[in-house]
């Protein structure tokens, strides 16, 4: 049985998306890619100040999915460059995408990457763009841990405020 991976969801079965890859021998991390072309305005475009409205971030589809064992988690983080060439960061610093989060039945497991642009220029993200890079950890539970058999929902707040 395979241990951990990425799949495509459903709903971008039919769209030629490629898996993530390391680049190199000892990368740590997957590029991960975006399953669309997407906008990613500049906090910056509706006047000198950011504002609650445009300071929003967004979350650019991968159209994938990640399976693990359940003492595992994948880590979402920016890509060095991202930063510094286009003016992109992780507004949450580090996506956690839990094992459970795979095939919930929300959304199937969908991961986002939630995106917020900096520069002054709304950022084009055109499909296969290699948007962040997800790395792979154990992690490790308490004495007292309670969660054995309670069920992931969804994500992005399914658990409550
Ligand atoms: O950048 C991210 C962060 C999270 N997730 C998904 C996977 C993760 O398993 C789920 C929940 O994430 P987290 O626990 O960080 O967010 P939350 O606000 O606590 O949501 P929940 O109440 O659903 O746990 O949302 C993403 O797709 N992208
Ligand atoms: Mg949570």
């Amino acid at each position: 049985m395979k241990k951990r991976g990425f799949e495509i969801v459903t709903r971008y079965q039919e769209q030629n998306l490629s898996l993530p890859q390391r680049q190199t021998q000892a990368a740590a991390g997957y590029d991960i890619a975006a399953a669309t072309d997407f906008t990613v305005p500049s906090i910056w475009n509706s006047g000198a100040q950011p504002t609650s409205q445009n300071l929003k971030p967004v979350l650019v589809p991968t159209g994938l999915k990640a399976y693990m064992p359940e003492d595992e988690v994948l880590l979402l983080v920016s890509r060095s460059s991202s930063p510094l060439k286009r003016g992109l960061i992780l507004p949450n610093s580090v996506g956690v995408i839990d094992a459970d989060y795979y095939n919930n039945t929300n959304n199937e497991g969908e991961i986002f990457v939630q995106m917020l642009n900096f520069f002054s220029e709304d950022y084009q993200i055109k499909k296969g763009d290699r948007i962040c890079q997800g790395i792979f950890v154990n992690y490790l539970t308490t004495a007292d841990d309670h969660q054995q058999g309670a069920k992931r929902l969804g994500g992005f707040g399914s658990s409550g405020d």
